[in-house]
């Protein structure tokens, strides 16, 4: 299971990038970094005030040399970025006073350091709640070319599992858009094809979820998924992808022949695409907690420089494996 892991880090170490970690005094980014420099995948740059990062890895028998460490407070850099995040954000109403503050918040800092190449991708949210963790990168770092909405997904490596791809799935979006509407649902479709073939190794077979499959059920939320799944199929003839579809629909090939008879991907879905939030975020957890599922993710999709978040209750393999697919995104 973890092979899929093996890979991201040996295509990670082909060409070394800069990662840098916001969350620098949380005991298990200073463990993290360790691993990571260990296994030589990445270079890491570490955003807080040294001598408490040092207090932090003395008291977990940490040997931090070989990382960077920077002090928002205290760069040569901070001018620079409070121009550069006053340029971006002065139409929002804030002032060159403003910016100077806001420069000294590690997360801002490390969006900022992105924005301007100093490093190559971020990793937070192991201490931040999500919404803190992106909305620098929102603001700042914004959406790659052709792309209007970002959203994430999660790797999920199912043990002992004979549906999706051998127990490989990705689950989409569990981490970010509340509710998306029809046209959000179909490009977070488009997009998270993209992870699965990029990052997770699976030929993507796209499962729009719904509580109905193909008219079992009329209602407005199931509408919603039918239109999201006729757009992304007009965009992306080629893709794979089908919807309304109940989860069994979706993934078990006895249900999927009788709910939705000809559907080339009913049955055999591996990657999935929830309606919204509640059903996306508690639907990854089930899995994870009950089935022993390894949820890699969120790993984001959308921006135009990579930028990952963590749930908080992460392990410290979590980061390191974030940290892989944040620099295997930044190689392009
Ligand atoms: C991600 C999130 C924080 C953004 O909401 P917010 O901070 O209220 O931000 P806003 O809606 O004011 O948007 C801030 C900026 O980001 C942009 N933005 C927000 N969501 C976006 C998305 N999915 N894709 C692209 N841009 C987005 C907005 O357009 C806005 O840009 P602007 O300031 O340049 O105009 C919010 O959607 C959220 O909290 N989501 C749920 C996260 C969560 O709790 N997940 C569960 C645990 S993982
Ligand atoms: C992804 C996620 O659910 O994050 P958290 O557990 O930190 O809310």
């Amino acid at each position: 299971m973890s092979e899929l892991l093996t890979q991201i880090k040996n295509k990670a170490s082909q060409q070394k990038k800069m990662i840098a970690l916001p969350e620098a005094t949380e005991p298990r980014m200073v463990k993290a970094t360790q691993q990571i420099l260990q296994e030589g995948f990445a270079d890491i740059t570490l955003i807080g005030d040294q001598d408490e990062i040092e207090k932090v890895a003395n008291n977990e028998g940490v040997d931090l040399s070989g990382a960077e460490i920077l002090n928002p407070k205290e760069t040569d850099k901070n001018d620079d970025y409070a121009e550069k995040l006053f340029e971006l954000r002065q139409h929002k109403g804030i002032t060159m006073e403003d910016a100077q503050k806001i420069v000294e918040d590690p997360l801002y800092f490390a969006a900022l350091m992105v924005k301007a190449g100093d490093a190559d991708g971020y990793v937070g949210g192991a201490v931040n709640t999500t919404g803190d963790t992106f909305r620098p990168a929102l603001q700042i770092i914004k959406t790659a070319p052709g792309i209007s909405v970002v959203s994430s997904s999660f790797i999920m490596l199912v043990p002992d599992c004979e549906y999706g791809d051998n127990g490989v799935f990705v689950f989409s979006d569990c981490a970010l858009n509340p509710n998306p509407d029809k046209n959000q649902m179909a490009e977070i479709a488009i997009t998270t094809a993209e992870t699965a073939k990029n990052l997770a190794g699976i030929d993507p077979k796209v499962g729009m979820l719904s509580f109905s499959t193909k008219g079992s059920a009329d209602h407005e939320l199931a509408q919603k998924v039918v239109e999201a799944t006729k757009i992304a199929k007009d965009k992306e003839p080629d893709m794979m992808i089908d919807g309304e579809l109940q989860l069994d629909a979706a993934i078990m090939p006895s249900v999927g022949e009788k709910k939705a008879p000809g559907s080339e991907v009913a049955g055999n879905a591996n990657t999935l695409i929830f309606p919204d939030l509640q059903s996306g975020n508690i639907g990854y957890k089930l899995v994870q907690r009950l089935a022993g599922a390894r949820a890699v993710g969120p790993v984001t999709q959308g921006f135009a420089m990579p930028v990952n978040d963590l749930s908080r209750g992460c392990s410290v393999q979590d980061i390191v494996d974030i940290a892989a697919i944040t620099s295997v995104q930044a190689q392009g």
